[in-house]
């Protein structure tokens, strides 16, 4: 694994973005078959922000976020978390860089069914043979909202008090970067809005750093910015983005 010392070009306060990508292409297959899932993609994530990356289906939203969080590797360019290139890490390094800087969450809520909310949520920990911050896990259960049912299995919560247990797992390391790929895809409306607020308190209140990939543009209005990707570019952002200006740039794609 190598590090830069190369100060951040973002416009955060932060020196080092918590995330970035420079020049990075992804490509699947070869011959005639090679798709182009990333194209040459540059973008930093800044420490402390929402982030939420949106674009058509097959724009490249996961290939992005699975090559920034370590879960897949490019063909050509860089990523980095923090300072750490990820393109010279063996996959061990990969899945200790992974298990204690970064976070992550899923559409389907991945919880152990054998065990209680506040196993899952430390499980992570648990498995690195690391001892919790006692009074950040705390912190992260009365954020989430959960402190009542610590003791219930996955089976015994609804849908999005499962997935308030695998934002607080996720959480649980206090990780660098959470990475969140439609958090709210098997949720109801009212649930989803219950999560995407957390996700949102997550960053404003406890200032960690979250890239959102969603299909949604009310989920993405909860960011602070939105990047927009077309076949595997980036084409355009939006600060403070509302559901309608999101709406209204993603039917664009559509003409
Ligand atoms: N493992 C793979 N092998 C071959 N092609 C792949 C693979 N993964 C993704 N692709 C292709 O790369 C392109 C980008 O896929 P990706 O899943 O990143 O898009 P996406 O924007 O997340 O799409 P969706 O919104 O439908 O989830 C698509 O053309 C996809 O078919």
């Amino acid at each position: 694994m190598t590090t830069t010392t190369s100060s951040s070009s973002s416009s955060s306060t932060s020196t080092v973005p918590a995330a970035r990508a420079v020049a990075a292409v992804k490509q699947y297959g070869g011959g005639d078959a090679a798709v182009r899932a990333l194209d040459g993609v540059t973008v930093a994530l800044p420490a402390g922000r929402f982030t939420a990356i949106m674009g058509p289906s097959g724009s490249g939203k996961s290939t992005l976020m699975h090559c920034l969080a370590g879960l897949d590797r490019l063909t050509s360019g860089e990523v980095y978390v923090g300072d750490v290139e990820l393109g010279a890490a063996s996959d061990k390094q990969l899945t200790l860089l992974r298990r204690e800087k970064l976070g992550f969450v899923f559409q389907s809520f991945n919880l152990l069914p054998t065990l209680s909310a506040a196993e899952n949520i430390t499980l992570p920990l648990d498995l690195a043979g690391r001892a919790p911050d006692r009074e950040w896990l705390d912190t992260v259960i009365s954020t989430v909202g959960l402190a009542d049912r610590l003791k219930h299995r996955p089976a015994e919560l609804s849908g999005g008090q499962q997935q308030r247990v695998a934002v607080a797992r996720a959480l649980a390391s206090r990780p660098e970067v959470v990475f969140a790929d439609e958090p709210t895809g098997n949720l109801d409306s009212r649930s989803a809005a219950g999560v995407l607020g957390l996700l949102r308190t997550m960053v404003t209140s406890l200032g960690q750093t979250l890239v959102l990939v969603t299909h949604d543009p009310s989920a993405a209005a909860y960011a602070d910015e939105v990047l927009f990707l077309a076949d595997g570019r980036l084409v355009d952002r939006l600060e403070l983005p509302t559901r309608d200006a999101v709406l209204a740039r993603m039917q664009r794609f559509g003409e």
